[in-house]
């Protein structure tokens, strides 16, 4: 394991196991925190069994809804009711059935302008750091108790492409993508690395045999978005059976 070599990598046999594993993760952590607590979701339809799962009685009867808030890791600019957009899918899956309105962050792309991708990124940023309580991460004191993520086939990750400029931002928490290279070929807001490592732990669920090649890439070590983000805590990455390299196990 080289790059990200932090990373605990736990092997799964199917979704149904990746979403049990999830929902067992992000359990700890609101059990791990009495307070207030910060969960950034991903996009994409890797975590669709995991918010399937949080919405069945077994799980939503776990959580303590009332104090767990819910953020997002980037998004789309499509509408909030687009199938498409990335908080709107965990929202009808399960967060609009579970959580207190006032609990659930989406990035404002429904109403942002999407020639102007920053300004929207910034409205976050700032909505963000009312959240946090200050407009300076402080490893000591992560933004986030876990951070959900996902890898593209290119290896990007929320919305970091490779080769682009804000994979190198460090000073602001969200930016804007004016054009994101994987479908939805559409602007985007994003957290940035250092944003989204500022958690206790960052989950990455991948699953299915059209991810093996891009994980054979990211476990040699390749200098891809994925590799880049990694929790100033604990860095897990779950992988199936259809998605995990051969040298690792994979069938
Ligand atoms: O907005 C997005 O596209 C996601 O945040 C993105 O980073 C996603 O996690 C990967 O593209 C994997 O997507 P799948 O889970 O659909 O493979």
């Amino acid at each position: 394991m080289a790059a990200n070599d932090n990373r605990h990598v736990i092997a799964v046999t199917d979704g149904a196991a990746m979403a049990a594993t999830a929902a067992e993760h992000l359990l700890a952590r609101t059990a791990a925190n009495s307070g207030r607590v910060a969960i950034c979701l991903t996009g994409g339809s890797s975590p669709k069994l995991l918010y399937q799962l949080l919405a069945t009685e077994a799980y939503r009867s776990r959580i303590p809804w009332e104090r767990v808030h819910w953020f997002i890791g980037d998004e789309r600019f499509v509408p909030a009711d687009d199938p498409l957009n990335n908080m709107g899918m965990a929202q009808t899956i399960f967060l609009n059935q579970c959580a207190p309105t006032a609990n659930i962050h989406p990035i404002p792309t429904a109403t942002a302008d999407p020639a102007d991708p920053d300004r929207g990124a910034a409205l976050y940023e700032r909505e963000l750091q009312s959240f946090y309580g200050a407009d300076t991460l402080d490893q000591a004191r992560p933004l986030f108790d876990l951070v959900l993520m996902g890898v593209g086939p290119d290896g990007h990750t929320a919305s970091l492409f490779p080769g682009d400029p804000a994979l190198d931002e460090n000073a602001r928490w969200v930016v804007g993508v004016p054009r994101a290279n994987v479908v939805p070929f559409v602007p985007r807001i994003t957290l940035t690395l250092p944003t989204l490592a500022s958690c206790h732990e960052m989950l990455f669920e991948v699953s299915g045999r059209d991810k093996r090649a891009i994980l054979t890439r990211l476990f040699a070590g390749e200098n891809l978005p994925a590799n880049r983000a990694q929790s100033s805590g604990e860095t897990t990455w779950l992988v199936d059976r259809e998605a995990l390299p051969g040298d690792f196990g994979g069938q």
